[in-house]
């Protein structure tokens, strides 16, 4: 078997020729084989240290490398993750770090190779990382110290300011805590934190949402909790969505963009077994893994089937639901704390043609909503033009829907400034949670 720094190398040479999710590779290279359980800490350290820090490091390399000719792409890759576990990680001592990127090298390479990254690496330890925080230029500084591409700074600074921009980044290279949801048709909060305890968890109750649970130390999905339907890993902002939607009970729901079933399942769970939830998604195989989880939650108000939601008039009769809620397919830059190559691959363009696929939902799914009823509209993240921009263009072409600005009751009564005419935006700063998008629209009566 490979040592973990190999296989880290394979992972993140894999990742930028974008035949893997970094939020995927674990789990493959675990149950494939490639990589020993005991090893898991370190390649994930490794593998979602160095493409967070990725922008970071190349400016910190690239004068080193200037006189090479072209590196090979794993050489660089190699050079990035040892001068990540050489910067980043103290339990890591540099000579070491060093040593097996040299033992990879002649191993991939050959002697020369080697001698390359010999000398790069002893160069860099030698000289320390200059002081980023000297550069002048807002959007440059905040882009190399946080490792965000400079538009996408230059786009946040338009739109949130300097301030808020750099906070955003800042917290965007911490890994988030993890959150699950009590399935309250079971259990109390209460009960399923003794459950988790006593499973040798550190658990206490979340601050946003009020069946949320957070977890300090211990992965909550390989729980019997979990395996026994108590708990959904799910983040806090998310656990907003359903409550956005004001469930009630015997209501007839609609989830158009539903897979893997998360806000399905927890507008099921506020059912409480009365009514029904119907819930979509473009992928069959998707469609499978809500089926999987209203099983495991041991749900049975929830029909699920594959549907592009843009012919969803073709199926369902208008004003069928009493809510609709339209999770739409989104860029997920709200979500860069946990899929860090999102903030390199997602393009100006994906975010054009993505708000228009959102409006094109939003536009189709409308006439299913009853006069008087409800359609909320969310996504995970932070991008005024797939938000609030696309709820304006919808509110243009359907004008017996408004926007509900009675969202307060949301969030806890402490915190407010969120809501900014009716529409919740969440930014990863604010409360540690997913940068989130949520906006209850009414249709007149
Ligand atoms: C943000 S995710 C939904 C997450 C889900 N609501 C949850 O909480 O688990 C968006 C989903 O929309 C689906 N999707 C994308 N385009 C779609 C379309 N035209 N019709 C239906 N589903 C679509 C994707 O397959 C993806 O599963």
């Amino acid at each position: 078997m490979k040592n973990v720094r190999e296989v880290a190398l394979e992972g993140l040479i894999t990742i930028e020729k974008n035949q893997a999710y970094s939020n995927l590779l674990l789990n493959n290279y675990l149950e494939s084989g490639k990589l020993n359980k005991k090893d898991a800490g370190l390649f994930t350290e490794i593998v979602y240290g160095t493409i967070q820090r990725s922008i970071t490091l190349e400016y910190v390399l690239a004068p080193y490398i200037q006189k090479q000719k072209k590196l090979q792409d794993w050489v660089k890759n190699l050079l990035k993750m040892t001068m990540y576990q050489m910067i980043y990680l103290d339990k890591v001592p540099a000579r070491a770090a060093i040593y097996e990127a040299v033992e990879i090298a002649k191993k991939r390479g050959h002697k020369g190779v080697a001698s390359v990254v010999n000398g790069v690496l002893r160069s860099i330890q030698r000289n320390g990382v200059p002081d980023l925080t000297l550069i002048e230029d807002d959007a440059e500084r905040i882009s190399v110290v946080t490792s965000h591409p400079k538009w996408l700074v230059e786009k946040w600074m338009e739109q949130y300011g300097v301030e808020s921009t750099e906070k955003m980044c800042e917290i965007n290279l911490v890994p988030p805590s993890q959150t699950a949801r009590v399935n309250t048709c079971k259990s109390s909060v209460n009960e399923v934190l003794e459950m988790l305890n006593s499973e040798g968890f550190s658990v206490q109750k979340g601050t946003l949402a009020q069946e949320s649970i957070v977890s300090e130390k211990g992965n909550m999905a390989f729980s019997n909790a979990y395996k026994n339907g108590y708990i959904t890993i799910q983040d806090e902002s998310s656990m907003l969505v359903a409550k956005a939607l004001g469930v009630e009970k015997g209501d007839n729901i609609y989830d158009c963009c539903a897979a893997p079933g998360g806000k399905s399942t927890h507008i099921a769970e506020e059912l409480d077994g009365t009514g029904m939830v119907t819930s979509t998604d473009l992928h069959e195989h998707k469609v499978r893994l809500i089926k999987e989880q209203a099983t495991r939650l041991g749900i049975s108000n929830l029909q699920a089937q594959s549907l592009d939601s843009r012919r969803a008039t073709s199926i369902f009769k208008e004003e069928q639901f009493d809510k609709v809620l339209v999770d739409a397919p989104c860029s997920g830059l709200g979500v860069i704390r946990r899929k860090p190559d999102l903030k390199y691959t997602k393009t100006l363009k994906d975010i054009i043609q993505l708000a228009s696929i959102q409006l094109a939902i939003l536009n189709e799914v409308a006439p299913l909503v009853k006069k008087g009823g409800t359609l909320v509209y969310s996504t995970c993240t932070i991008d005024k033009e797939e938000n609030g921009e696309v709820v304006q263009s919808f509110l243009k072409e359907n004008k017996d829907f408004e926007i509900d600005i009675n969202m307060k009751d949301l969030l806890p009564k402490s915190v407010g400034p969120y809501i900014n005419d009716g529409m919740l935006q969440l930014l990863p700063h604010h409360f540690g949670t997913d940068g989130f998008f949520i906006v209850r629209l009414k249709r007149q009566v």
